[in-house]
């Protein structure tokens, strides 16, 4: 008889940790080629940012000495000694003396505050000025943004735009960062047809996974090579698994993966190379019947056929290899949405469930709405903004509890406060969770 040696779910987010080690393959690219990479070397600004003394209002550059006690009633009076140019040398002024600027120009030598043009009046060459302004008002100092010498960003860092901004700001315009991770995908079972199939054959379905997993993982920045479908012939798909291989940093396999007798994963896997199958069988639902190996130093994974398996299974195994071989450091800060739970919900102890949520605001305060439906069905997961776990320890989560919300989509925007979430979806369906398979 077949089964399953299941491994709890930490044990095998540990053994990610431990066994899959980054790539280090690195390349230099330019910053118009480097949004979301992945910093290979910590950047240090070569110089100050900005490099020169800059005014932040359009006004005239003074002594703020000069300006003390100037009020309304009793303006100081400052001689006009020229016009400073964006772009061009501040110069220098002398005591008592006023140059216009404006905003981003070069403040003058001599001069070390700003009075913005609102709060002075040229008349003829004489500068009234209504207001004093103390030193340092109004001007960016060099250096103020980004000293030179200081490291500006760190190794392991996914490179935003902000970020780009900095290192262009700061005159980087070429990083080193690591390489994509190179990943193949490939769907196994003689029922699995193209999603361009226009007519299905009776038991016919088509590849959902190919393409939810390979969007996924370019969501990561990985680069995906697509392996196409291979029927339930081990001799077919051992060949298909290592021509894959052969090109990617890590193969990620779908169907296949539990017990049956054209379930081949396990065997492809194995005869992929050395140490061959770690983990055959998690301590979660859904996803049971998922599958880690090891050929050579390439990560090999094979998900379960379920299309709502096979995603969630991605998110916390797969995420998390490829995270590894890109050596991205985690976020430093929680991603996930905190929500309260609408309704019990109730878990065997010794197994992580993952169920699928959907987000709604209530009177100001955001509720995790559960999203019935067995893993096979793939609108379940299009209907959910994200899913919460019920860990290994506990027998289940009560009405009204506080959960964590891992988002599906992070970067659909930002939801604004007046946004009625529960408006993207359609009607909650009625189907009551899976029978107690995995
Ligand atoms: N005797 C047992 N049977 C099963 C168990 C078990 O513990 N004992 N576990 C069940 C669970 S849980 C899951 S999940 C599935 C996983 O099985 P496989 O990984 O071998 O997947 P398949 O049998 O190939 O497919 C399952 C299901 O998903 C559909 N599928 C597969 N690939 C795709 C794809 N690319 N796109 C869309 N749909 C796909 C496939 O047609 C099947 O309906 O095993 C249970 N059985
Ligand atoms: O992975 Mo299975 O979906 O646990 O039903």
């Amino acid at each position: 008889m077949k089964f399953f040696q299941v491994h709890e779910t930490s044990d095998v987010l540990r053994l990610i940790e431990d066994t899959y080690k980054p790539l280090e393959r690195t390349e230099e690219v330019s910053l118009y080629e480097a949004f979301d990479r992945v910093l290979a070397e910590d950047v240090v600004a070569s110089e100050d940012v900005p490099g020169f003394d800059r005014s932040t209002v359009d006004g005239y550059a003074v002594r703020a000495q000069d300006t003390y006690g100037a009020s309304e009633s009793m303006p100081a009076f400052l001689d006009v000694s020229g016009v400073i140019e964006m772009g061009k040398e501040g110069g220098a002024i002398a005591p008592a003396k006023a140059k216009y600027i404006p905003t981003g120009g070069m403040m003058p030598s001599g001069a070390d505050s700003v009075v913005m043009v609102e709060h002075a009046e040229e008349v003829g060459s004489l500068l009234n000025v209504h207001k004093q302004v103390a030193p340092g008002e109004n001007v960016i100092k060099k250096g103020e943004d980004i000293q030179a010498g200081s490291r500006v960003l760190q190794r392991g860092h996914r490179l935003q735009p902000q970020d780009l901004g900095v290192l262009a700001a700061a005159g980087v315009s070429r990083v080193k960062v690591f390489a994509k991770p190179v990943v193949g995908i490939l769907s196994t079972g003689d029922e699995i047809v193209p999603p361009e199939t226009k007519q299905l054959r009776p038991g016919e379905v088509r590849d959902v996974n190919t393409i939810t997993i390979g969007a996924a993982l370019q969501s990561m920045g990985a680069d995906v090579l697509y392996g196409g479908i291979v029927k339930d012939d081990l001799q077919e798909y051992l060949r298909r698994a290592r021509e894959l291989f052969e090109k990617v940093d890590l193969l990620v396999m779908s169907g296949g993966s539990s017990v049956g007798t054209r379930d081949f994963s396990v065997q492809v896997m194995e005869a992929l190379g050395e140490p061959g199958i770690l983990v055959h069988g998690i301590s979660l639902k859904p996803g049971k019947p998922t599958i880690l190996a090891k050929a050579g130093h390439k990560p090999v994974v094979g998900l379960p056929g379920h299309p709502v398996s096979a995603l969630i299974v991605f998110d916390l195994v797969v995420r998390r290899i490829v995270n590894r071989l890109y050596d991205r450091t985690p976020h430093p800060f929680d991603p996930r949405i905190r929500a309260r739970l609408s309704r019990n919900l109730p878990s065997a102890v010794g197994r992580s469930d993952y169920v699928r949520v959907r987000l709604e605001k209530r009177d100001g305060e955001m509720w995790a709405i559960p999203v019935f439906g067995k893993s096979g069905l793939i609108s379940v997961i299009s209907e959910s903004d994200g899913v919460i776990e019920i860990p290994a320890r506990k027998e289940g989560l009560l009405q009204g509890e506080w959960v964590n919300v891992n988002c599906f989509v992070t970067e659909r925007g930002i939801v604004s406060e007046e946004e009625d979430l529960s408006g993207r979806h359609s009607a909650q369906r009625g189907t009551e969770e899976t029978p107690d398979c995995c």
